[in-house]
């Protein structure tokens, strides 16, 4: 794809209109605003909202050429063009796939039937780092409960405190251990797994490489480092690594809770690549979502994106996000090399409610800054205790109300003299209880946590992060800002290991700590 320039942001007279609209649209909390999408509800009634802003933010779009990206995007091009690569995760979990896809589906199926069929594996280690993890860690908790006579265990960091305790109790003539990098160069995932092939070996596993299956888009350095090659999975080099939770690195998901559980993510997924593709603009759900992120960041100011999962098995969505968005939206300059001038990708944080009301809610609500909040809740449960999950769902939208509604003075003097405070203590006390109320959220409600809707609300992301990229005019898809980081430490280690000398090429502070925490 040859890569057209977009005019700067600022100097789009769509984008001005855009900051006008957004400044003077209200929060307006009297009247719904629901939207449906690939089986789940998404109700922006707590986002600032106007007819005018919707007119601009269509024309915003139009002036981005957005039908033109999203058309590129679902075709293969090359939309990654600092890496002159596509983004093409669409593929991957198209109904009708390629032929190569669902050749790589088939194998996968084809190993888990036989697997299962052995009664093989008692244990997985998955080893692999950032899009080669959190999917699968995702998917495996949100749907441990499908299946259990397997268990999986995680080792992604480089610390070697993970490794040991991934690997501590396990038999090793029983565990498969799944080396996923689409690269095979990631360094935490190669040491890792030399450590998991030395653990084989100490245990007399006769043939250690037999217990390791790999999935990479190098299968070339896989079969180098002693995987057997009916053992290797493909992903392509148009997968981006922080996308590929939908391609064979799902190995490890379909050996742990099932295939028809990946099957069934990717069904959900490709609904909400339909629902993005084909719905107007005031209906399509990651457009809304994505318009009123850039609105709350970009003109409202807002420096972050808080997640609130209401369901305790979606604690995983969180670094899953913050890898999506961040990764993808983390950058500052636009296609073509200018600063973008207008604050771009938030600082996504979060934790599983309500365990978040009593950790940092308390900022959320009477904070100096805030930051707008996207609640995700079921409306059933898979437990055995319903009152549990009416008391979740009231906490969500106890928490949502308060945000929104806020809490002004006199109410809050009422309730100070309600409880039998004078007027003078009540007057003061009030100032500590109002809520200013007004701060942005979402509520996106999930029928119940099923494969499908959890591919929908991935899919409902990844889409939303594409638009913004768009408006934004950068690149969503490269990630040059962790890979400086990662040849630094190459640098470092080696001086660290005394191969090299850190005052070379170090600053002042670097040279000290590495001459101080040099490795016996
Ligand atoms: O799958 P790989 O190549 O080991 O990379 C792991 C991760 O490293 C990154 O390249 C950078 O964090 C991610 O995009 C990727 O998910």
């Amino acid at each position: 794809m040859t890569h057209s320039a977009n005019p700067p942001l600022q100097q789009l007279s769509e984008w001005q209109q855009f900051v006008l609209a957004a400044k003077a649209a209200k929060v307006d909390a009297s009247e719904t605003h629901i939207l449906p999408a690939a089986g789940l509800s998404v109700d922006l009634t707590g986002q600032v909202y106007s007819a005018e802003l919707q007119a601009a933010g269509q024309a915003l779009l139009e002036a981005r050429d957005f039908d033109n990206k999203r058309a590129q995007l679902f075709s293969g091009a090359a939309v990654n063009h600092t890496e002159n690569r596509a983004a093409w995760h669409t593929m991957l979990r198209a109904v009708a796939p390629s032929q190569e896809v669902a050749l790589e589906r088939q194998r996968v199926n084809d190993f888990v039937r036989k697997a299962d069929s052995e009664r093989r594996w008692r244990d997985i280690v998955h080893i692999g780092i950032g899009g080669s993890d959190w999917g699968v860690r995702l998917a495996v908790a949100g749907f441990g409960y499908a299946r259990s006579w397997r268990q999986v265990r995680f080792a992604a960091n480089i610390d070697g405190h993970a490794i040991e305790g991934a690997l501590s109790g396990l038999n090793p003539h029983d565990t498969l251990i799944v080396l996923a990098s689409k690269s095979f160069t990631t360094a935490e995932t190669l040491e890792n797994g030399q450590r998991a092939l030395e653990w084989l070996r100490s245990a007399g596993v006769e043939d250690p490489y037999s217990n390791v299956a790999a999935v990479t888009a190098r299968p070339d350095l896989a079969a180098q480092w002693g995987v057997p090659d009916t053992q290797i999975f493909k992903l392509w080099d148009w997968v981006g690594g922080r996308f590929s939770l939908w391609s064979s690195v799902s190995l490890t998901t379909a050996l742990t809770v099932g295939s028809d559980i990946v099957a069934g993510m990717q069904m959900g997924a490709s609904a909400m690549d339909t629902h993005f593709a084909q719905t107007p603009f005031e209906r399509n759900v990651p457009i809304q979502m994505a318009l009123s992120g850039v609105v709350n960041r970009s003109v409202l100011g807002y420096g972050s994106l808080n997640i609130a999962p209401y369901d305790f098995r979606l604690t995983n969505l969180v670094p899953y996000l913050q890898q999506l968005e961040m990764e993808s939206l983390g950058k500052s300059v636009d296609d073509s090399g200018r600063p973008v001038q207008v604050p771009t990708g938030p600082a996504v944080w979060g934790m599983p409610g309500t365990d978040a009301q009593h950790t940092f809610f308390q900022w959320l609500h009477q904070g100096s800054d805030g930051a707008p909040v996207d609640f995700i809740i079921c409306q059933t449960a898979h437990h055995r205790w319903p009152d549990h999950h009416l008391m979740l769902i009231a906490n969500c939208l106890a928490q949502r109300e308060a945000l929104m509604q806020g809490k002004d003075y006199e109410t809050a003097l009422n309730e100070c003299l309600q409880a039998g405070l004078s007027l003078e203590q009540a007057q003061e006390q009030a100032h500590h209880r109002v809520h200013p109320g007004g701060r942005p959220s979402t509520l996106i409600v999930l029928p119940r946590l099923s494969p499908y809707a959890l591919g929908a609300l991935l899919a409902l992301y990844e889409h939303k992060v594409f638009v913004q990229g768009v408006v934004w005019g950068i690149n969503p898809f490269d990630q040059w800002g962790v890979e400086y980081g990662k040849v630094l430490a190459h640098g470092i280690a080696a001086a660290l290991r005394g191969e090299s000398t850190a005052s070379d090429t170090h600053d002042a502070s670097t040279t000290y700590w590495v001459q101080h925490l040099r490795q016996p």
